[in-house]
């Protein structure tokens, strides 16, 4: 489903990634870790299309991603740190952009986070917990073949960090799969996924 192949990427003369090479394979989900400053995020921002990488190659759906064009936007969907809050729309208007569903489809979404009453919020005035679970939220209502998330954990309590594992267990389906990076170690065990090292070694 998503295969990386000898990735690397360079800020300037500071190598980051390094012949980075892994797959995760329809159905299944996979866990970045590693200390601050891995390289996690450059890498799900690489294989996102928000950062170029110097060279390597990503297969999705075992094609050529291609950032550029409109056939990776609807395959690959990343809930990111830069995640863009539009000014002046609801949380609803959100999650309607992203793709038009019926309304009791946006409040299931947000009903399965745990925020169902925050739809005629802005996201600016909520908290940055219930901010990141109305992030999470469009992940049900999106598209997508391949979910990347950069530390979804980030501002969740306890608890919704149980419901995060839950959510996304259950977003999996046999023809999609989840890239995840995260410090939480009550995540992993929730998701009980293969765990990669930057160096693409399976360390579980
Ligand atoms: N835009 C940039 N320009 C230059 N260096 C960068 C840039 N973005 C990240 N870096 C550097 O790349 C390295 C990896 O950063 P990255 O954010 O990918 O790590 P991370 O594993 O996600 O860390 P954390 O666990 O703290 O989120 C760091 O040394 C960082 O300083």
């Amino acid at each position: 489903m998503l295969r990386v192949t000898g990735l690397n990427k360079s800020y300037g003369s500071r190598t980051v990634l390094s012949d980075v090479t892994f797959e995760v394979p329809a159905g299944g989900i996979a866990a970045l870790v590693g200390p601050n400053g891995a390289g996690k995020s450059t890498l799900l921002d690489c294989l996102a299309g928000a950062a170029p990488m110097d060279s390597g190659t990503v297969e999705i759906l075992g094609r050529p991603s291609q950032p550029s064009s409109a056939g990776h936007w609807q395959s690959v969907y990343g809930v990111l740190n830069d995640f863009t809050w539009l000014p002046g729309l609801t949380v609803t208007d959100h999650l309607m952009l992203l793709q038009p569903r019926p309304a009791h489809d946006v409040r299931a979404a947000l009903a399965a986070f745990g925020v169902p009453d925050v739809g005629d919020h802005k996201p600016t005035a909520l908290s940055s917990g219930q901010r990141q679970r109305v992030a999470l939220a469009t992940a049900r209502v999106r598209p997508w073949h391949v979910l990347l998330l950069d530390e979804p954990e980030a501002h969740l309590d306890v608890a919704g960090v149980g419901v995060l594992a839950r959510e996304l267990l259950a977003m999996l389906t046999p023809e999609r799969c989840i890239l995840l990076s995260t410090h939480d170690s009550s995540l992993l065990r929730a998701l009980d996924c293969p765990q990669i090292s930057l160096a693409g070694e399976v360390v579980r």
